[in-house]
């Protein structure tokens, strides 16, 4: 946020922001969803949400109703967020920093792009069948290759 607020005042953007969420506000032994109406309503009327890191052993014997996690899924769910752009991108001075051989790493750029909102992020439908109907699906896989491809042709226009 310090970054955030630090671009804003060197930019015309303000950015105004609201720090929200059991995990924000009452880290010790939350006992209620992690992501309330009222933090879910601010959320849906902002411009863009900034959710960082959430979890760690601390919660981890919370009941599953209520873990950090669930707050990060709803969001994505409620806010239509179904694709999920991780760049991996390796800095050559960094290369000797990997588990990997230098030489196996070296010139590392890609992107993985990820669904998250859709049937098959959640495991639904549960079962095995050997008929899929894919009729949901369908429109959920061709958003994100659509997504994917963006990015492909994107990254080859340069
Ligand atoms: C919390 C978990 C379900 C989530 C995921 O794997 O989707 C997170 O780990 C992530 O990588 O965004």
């Amino acid at each position: 946020m310090a970054v955030l607020l630090q671009a804003g005042a060197t930019s015309s953007i303000s950015p105004s922001m609201s720090r929200r969420g059991w995990w924000a506000e009452r880290p010790s032994t939350p006992t209620e969803t992690p992501l309330t109406d009222e933090v879910l309503a601010l959320a849906k009327s902002s411009d863009a949400v900034v959710l960082g890191a959430m979890g760690g052993p601390k919660w981890d014997g919370l009941d599953y109703s209520i873990r950090p996690e669930r707050a990060l899924l709803a969001l994505r769910q409620e806010l239509g967020l179904f694709a999920n752009l991780r760049p991996v991108k390796l800095f050559a001075p960094l290369a000797q920093a990997s588990t990997l051989k230098p030489e196996v790493v070296a010139g590392t750029d890609l992107l993985v792009v990820r669904e998250l909102t859709g049937g098959i992020y959640f495991g639904q439908p549960k079962g095995v069948t050997t008929e899929p109907d894919w009729s949901t699906p369908r429109p959920e896989i061709e958003r994100i290759a659509r997504v994917a491809f963006d990015a492909a042709a994107g990254a080859a226009a340069g």
